[in-house]
């Protein structure tokens, strides 16, 4: 049977995946200025204020004309010029000629035709056009042609780009109903891991750098939510308790990597047990990040769901992209799915026939769609991921997978 040391059964990542939007609630809204909306998940729809364009808009700098009135290399009479933002007198008959227009401008009603300068031969306040016919609306961007008065232009629940806050800068929202962003803490574990910055000469021998935490955060900094602490732990169970409970009341989700095994160092589960925790999750059919587990509590208002992932960096890797993504854009009920696409293996492959595999792979070519795996030196090696463009899921299955076979492929950040 496919189970942890503990005897619990590994569950399947699918299988993870609904467990996480079953369990966990969504973050409430709240009204954001237009410039902090950026990344955050919209939560009201966006309707027109207005026709959008709200009137006629000529989309050349040239004439305005009544095109059924057009002959070819005729004189007309130019009877004034109108800027964009502004409009003719109202004491010019504009039947009786054509105006000089700016892209932007609205083009008055008894217009239906905008010629471009570039066909145009001017004198004085006269204007002949070499073009041989031109035809109703050529240049002009209708009214309404991009949405009507009412019309819904935005969806709810989407994340805000620049050009939706463009879209909604442009019905008159300054501000946005947004879906509050989680605060996120996060924790590194183990009495090896030291500082970054400890000098080679000064490093015990047994000890090593803390890879976990600058990737963590900065992987953080990729999604729409705030990173509130971060912080490395011994393995001291007081300590980390103290570090979880205080972590508590600034967080919506704490994430911890490392100390999550079966090992007599790995503290963090029966810590979390402690303190109300119950495991929504614990062990995936992954590998890497076959640790990884969530935890949420009898008392949600005060402790928030935690999340731990493996110590191993490209378990830490590969479990952020797999499960912590999916978990944040849960909170701020974003639908978008994991940027899964499909890319085809240029070698053969040899799967685990127990856990679902995901490994490091780099494209071949320049179409980004074939891809050669990265040899695999256990979820230890970082430095295998140096030059990997994202990571590739391989079923579950006993024969091998041959050369040319489709593969589904996450980026990483
Ligand atoms: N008896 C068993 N042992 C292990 C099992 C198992 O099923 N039975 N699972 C293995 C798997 S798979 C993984 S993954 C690791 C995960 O263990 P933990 O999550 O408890 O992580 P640690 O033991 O704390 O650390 C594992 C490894 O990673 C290094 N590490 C930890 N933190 C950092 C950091 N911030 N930066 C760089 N490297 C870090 C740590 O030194 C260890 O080498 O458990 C297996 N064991
Ligand atoms: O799950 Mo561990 O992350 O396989 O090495």
């Amino acid at each position: 049977m496919n189970t942890t040391p503990s005897g619990k059964s590994l569950l399947s990542y699918d299988w993870v995946i609904s467990l996480i939007q079953q369990t966990l609630s969504a973050r409430p809204t709240q009204t954001t200025s237009l410039c902090t909306s950026l990344h955050r998940i919209l939560r009201e729809p966006i309707h027109a204020d207005r026709d959008l364009p709200p009137f006629n808009r000529a989309t050349m700098d040239g004439f305005a004309i009544h095109s059924a009135d057009y002959k070819p290399n005729h004189p007309y009479t130019v009877l004034t010029d109108l800027p964009a933002g502004e409009m003719p007198s109202k004491h010019i008959n504009l039947s009786s000629g054509v105006i000089s227009i700016a892209t932007g401008a609205a083009v008055p009603a008894t217009y239906d035709a905008v010629i471009p300068i570039e066909s145009a031969t001017v004198h004085h306040d006269s204007v002949q056009f070499h073009t041989e016919s031109i035809t109703p609306f050529q240049n002009i961007h209708q009214r309404a042609a991009d949405a009507t008065s009412g019309q819904q232009i935005i969806p709810p629940n989407i994340q805000l780009s620049p050009h939706h806050l463009a879209i909604a800068a442009s019905v008159g929202h300054a501000s946005l109903r947004t879906a509050k962003q989680p605060r996120i803490s996060i924790f590194t574990t183990g009495n090896e891991v030291q500082s970054p910055d400890t000098e080679t000469a000064v490093l015990q021998p047994m000890h090593i750098r803390n890879a976990n935490l600058p990737m963590l955060a900065s992987l953080i900094s990729t999604q729409a939510c705030h990173l509130s602490h971060q912080e490395h732990l011994p393995d001291h169970t007081e300590v980390m308790t103290e570090a979880i409970l205080k972590a508590s009341h600034t967080s919506d989700l704490i994430i911890t990597a490392g100390s999550i095994s079966v090992g007599k160092h790995d503290h963090i589960a029966q810590i979390l047990e402690k303190l109300g925790y119950n495991p929504v999750f614990q062990g995936l059919a992954v590998q890497p990040g076959k640790p990884t587990a969530l935890f949420h509590n009898t008392d949600p208002h005060a402790h928030p769901p935690v999340l731990c992932l493996p110590g191993n960096p490209v378990s830490a890797l590969a479990a952020f992209h797999l499960i912590a993504i999916p978990i944040l854009n849960h909170l701020q009920s974003n639908p978008s799915p994991l940027p899964w696409q499909r890319v085809w293996s240029t070698e053969s492959i040899t799967p685990n026939p127990k856990r679902e595999m995901f490994r490091a792979v780099k494209f071949i070519g320049d179409t980004r769609d074939q891809i050669q795996l990265i040899p695999w030196h256990t979820s230890g090696d970082i430095v295998h991921t140096a030059l990997a463009d994202g990571i590739i899921r391989v079923p579950l299955q006993q024969q091998s997978i041959p050369p040319g076979s489709p593969l589904p492929f996450l980026p990483i950040a």
